[in-house]
């Protein structure tokens, strides 16, 4: 069973727990696993109960940033889409989910809340620093086009990510305003884009799955071996999870 981070977000006049289908379907059909959506409830439902019922979490990708007084940065820019309820849900899960050895896997907004969650930081507009690329979409284009190809990575040899794929060049989407400015002490870095950007990244000595990617791999997953080869990884490593808990 693999619990999917909801965001909580305003539909109507109403507040909804909602997370992405593309998200949902490749924990389902990529990891081969049982999805459940977890509620952005605030702590409010117990991180050791939701680690008990889950053999995996799913940091997803969300239009929210995380709010920059998590990692001690500058205030967000006016109208900056902010989701407390998510950051609180997650951050105090990804830290104690990695402690107890349950997989996590995160995905844009989530690589950024797993980086901040254990002590880095975040540009907010990375496409204003200079010398860094933009890595943003363009939302006037169609979905086909804003997830298709748009910069290279390069997989650095030696790590997990190289092990499940290969290592060398690649070309990934990119739908993000915010990255990484100050890798977390325990990430190991697992991929970069040609501007130095870390596009992914693993956490040293966790004690199973631990590992987040900056862009898209839940988009048309089937047609890219290298997000099979991913969600393959993180199924694996939630069925491990449950044959321990059975033993
Ligand atoms: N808001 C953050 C993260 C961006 C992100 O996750 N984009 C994807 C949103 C839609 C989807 O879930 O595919 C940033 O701008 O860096």
């Amino acid at each position: 069973m693999v619990g999917v981070i909801a965001d909580l977000k305003m539909i109507g006049l109403h507040p909804f727990h909602c997370a992405g289908n593309k998200y949902v379907a490749a924990a389902v059909d990529g990891a081969e696993t049982f999805a459940v959506v977890l509620p952005a409830l605030s702590g409010q439902q117990s991180i050791e109960q939701t680690l008990a019922l889950c053999d995996g979490l799913m940091f997803t990708g969300s239009p929210s940033n995380v709010e920059p007084h998590h990692y001690s940065g500058p205030g967000s820019a006016p109208g900056t889409l902010h989701d407390p309820a998510r950051d609180a849900t997650s951050l105090p899960l990804i830290r104690a989910a990695i402690d107890a050895g349950v997989p996590v896997f995160g995905i844009c907004r989530g690589f950024q809340e797993i980086n901040v969650a254990l002590g880095g930081t975040l540009h907010q507009k990375v496409h204003e620093v200079t010398g860094m690329l933009s890595h943003r979409e363009r939302e006037e284009d169609p979905l086909e086009v804003q997830y298709g190809p748009a910069h290279e990575i390069t997989i650095v040899p030696d790590g997990k990510l190289a092990g499940w794929y290969q290592p060398g060049l690649v070309t990934v989407n990119s739908l993000h305003n915010q990255g990484v400015q100050q890798l977390a002490p325990a990430a190991q870095v697992e991929a970069i884009a040609p501007d130095g950007l870390v596009e992914a990244f693993s956490v040293k000595g966790a004690r199973s799955f631990a590992f987040a990617v900056q862009w898209h791999p839940e988009w048309q997953f089937a047609n890219s071996p290298l997000s099979v080869a991913m969600f393959k990884a993180f199924g694996d490593a939630c069925r491990q999870r449950r044959a321990e808990k059975e033993k």
